[in-house]
């Protein structure tokens, strides 16, 4: 489980991130949407601990990432694919990833079977493709079978094969009961990705629902995603029980508001 609350970073009079609150629950796949530089990265790095938050928090499995004593083993994170040494090869990276995090040898065998990186796993990781260098980085985020799992824009340069072994990857996480949070802008990912979406315009949240929700009104999901993020309209949400009525209706892109970045109201979960 992540969660978000009033999250808040400044660069300098740049608002990377601003009042940002959401949840990721397990069991789904939650994709992160947003444009170019809408702080998608930022909210991934202050739930890794590696920005502090200016206000707000981010917590998984309820406390901050520094306070988890075995992080490894609660969270994964694919944010940077080329995140290793590389004179190194895949096996050493990965032991010494394990043995840093409390983690069994034993493990990293597994993992570079799971990635299908058994047979390069002694050649230098200098060497290794950028869909190989992916595949490395997704073995490090499994390497402590954490139950929370992010991943940062993992299909970015891929081939289909390589696209399409990430997305059975993330949706087979899930259903193992992982909370996973996947970043992208790529739409059309996404729809054949995630059952719940988190879209963020710069810096704030402008919706968090279901896909089937936000294409309730016959809209393809990238139609929906440049309403959101046009500011020309706003999700505005379905209640999950609304006391005066029995049949809840359809999830509405809402008029126009004043300003695009208002707060948006947040369908409860
Ligand atoms: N270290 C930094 N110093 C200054 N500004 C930063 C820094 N990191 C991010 N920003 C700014 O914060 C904003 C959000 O950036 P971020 O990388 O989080 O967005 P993003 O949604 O991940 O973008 P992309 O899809 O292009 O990766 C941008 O305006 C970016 O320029």
């Amino acid at each position: 489980m992540i969660s978000v609350r009033g999250l808040t970073k400044r660069y300098g009079a740049t608002a990377a991130v601003e009042d940002l609150s959401f949840d990721v629950a397990p069991g789904t796949v939650t994709g992160f949407l947003g444009p170019n530089g809408s702080g998608k990265s930022t909210t991934m790095r202050m739930i890794m601990g590696l920005d502090t938050p200016d206000a707000g928090r981010a917590l998984v499995n309820g406390r901050p990432y520094p306070e988890l004593a075995w992080p490894l083993r609660e969270v994964g994170a694919l944010l940077e694919a080329r995140a290793y040494h590389p004179g190194r090869t895949a096996h050493q990276h990965l032991t010494a990833l394990a043995a840093g995090g409390g983690v069994s040898r034993a493990r990293v065998g597994e993992v570079l079977r799971t990635v299908g990186l058994a047979e390069a796993a002694h050649q230098r990781a200098g060497t290794f493709s950028l869909g190989m260098s992916q595949r490395l980085g997704i073995a490090a985020a499994l390497l402590g079978d954490p139950g929370v799992l992010l991943f940062d824009e993992p299909v970015n340069g891929l081939d289909p094969e390589g696209v399409r072994w990430i997305r059975d990857l993330m949706k087979s996480l899930a259903a193992e009961g992982r909370t996973v949070l996947v970043s992208s802008h790529l739409i059309s990912e996404m729809a054949l990705t995630a059952e719940h979406l988190v879209v963020i315009g710069p810096g704030r949240l402008l919706a968090d629902t279901s896909v089937a929700e936000l294409t309730a009104d016959g809209s393809s999901l990238e139609e929906a995603f440049f309403r959101l993020t046009s500011g020309a309209a706003m999700y505005t949400g379905t209640p999950a029980h609304r006391p005066d009525t029995e049949t809840p209706s359809p999830a509405p892109l809402s008029a126009p508001s004043p300003s695009p970045y208002d707060p948006p109201h947040r369908r409860p979960r």
